[in-house]
């Protein structure tokens, strides 16, 4: 079993590092030469493996079994599909193409389209779990697609998370993925304006996150962005844009789905006003930040 791995950054990394400590063949690509050799250097030593670095997506593909891709943004996957050096002309014919990244369903319609007429299979794969997850192997999958493919593909996926789930048909993996994901940023603002209220009526940060955690208020994004927010690094882990693009992704699938979602549209918007005054690549959570400063306080030093 060969399998190609393109895009090896914060959540691909890992993944990768898992597939080769479970003796996988791999060929790796990346845009950037250091994610693949820190891949290469860590899977070598725990399978005691050669890991090819491949020079394109093409190359990695070529003679592939399965290709994953774990990249940004649709417009970057499907030109990694679609591309003259991209992964579809390079796989042969009855290999599987799983993409683990958060897309939608217009691009996944045309890169399936496109993987099918070359008689290659295609299965949407979102991820859960984060870069602690990724490592640990213990992401929830959320896959789209045909059942066999899945039931074929099944076990190794399960090298890289422990829930991995059928969903349905091609696309459910997106959409679902995107549904849960909304809440990770809704509920962010939500907890950084409820320690805000309890900081500017007199509790400290840190007993207003404990009474919070011990409420109805009390969730996975308290428990793990609340400390992030208090010692102000904002979580490294997850990039801000990669945040803001996932919101838009949200509003898409509304549109596209007739859902009216005014509370999204909202922190869509805060997110795209922190990703132009911070950047792309800050922390996700320096979208707490637009808040901080509308009010002068910062919640680390309340
Ligand atoms: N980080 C998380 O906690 C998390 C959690 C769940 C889902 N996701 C999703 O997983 C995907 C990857 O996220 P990430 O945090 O690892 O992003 P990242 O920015 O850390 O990694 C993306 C990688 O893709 C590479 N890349 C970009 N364009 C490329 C191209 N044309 N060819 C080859 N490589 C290319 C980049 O160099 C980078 O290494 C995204 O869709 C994201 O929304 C991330």
């Amino acid at each position: 079993m060969r399998i190609a791995f393109i895009g090896l950054g914060n959540m691909g990394g890992p993944m990768a590092n898992n597939l080769a400590r479970a003796g996988y063949e791999l060929a790796l690509f990346d845009l950037d030469s250091n994610k693949v050799e820190a891949v290469q250097a860590a899977g070598a030593a725990a399978a005691n493996q050669a890991i090819l670095a491949a020079a394109t997506a093409a190359e990695a593909a070529s003679g592939a079994d399965i290709a994953f891709t774990s990249l940004p943004n649709p417009k970057i996957i499907e030109a990694v599909a679609l591309s003259d050096e991209g992964i579809l002309g390079a796989l042969p014919r009855g290999a599987v193409w799983i993409d683990l990244s958060t897309n939608n369903l217009e691009c996944e319609s045309r890169i399936r389209a496109a993987a099918a007429a070359r008689e290659i299979d295609f299965l949407d794969a979102p991820v859960t779990g984060g870069i602690e997850g990724a490592a640990a192997g213990t992401l929830m999958i959320m896959v789209g697609g045909d059942a066999q493919v899945f039931a074929r593909c099944k076990p190794i996926l399960e090298k890289i998370g422990n829930r991995v789930m059928h969903l349905g048909p091609h696309g459910a993996g997106y959409v679902a993925k995107i549904a849960q994901v909304v809440l990770c940023y809704l509920n962010s603002v939500a907890l950084s304006e409820a320690l805000m209220l309890g900081v500017k009526g007199g509790v400290p940060a840190h007993i207003m996150l404990g009474i919070i955690q011990g409420s109805t208020g009390a969730s996975y994004v308290a428990d793990r962005y609340g400390p992030a927010i208090l010692d102000g690094s904002y979580d490294p882990g997850f990039a801000l844009g990669l945040a803001h693009k996932d919101m838009a992704l949200t509003l898409e699938l509304a549109r596209s789905v007739g859902a009216t979602l005014p509370m999204c549209e909202q922190v869509e918007a805060i997110y795209k006003k922190a990703v132009d005054q911070y950047g792309f690549h800050q922390n996700h959570l320096m979208a707490v930040k637009l808040l901080e400063e509308q009010n002068g306080t910062f919640l680390r030093s309340a």
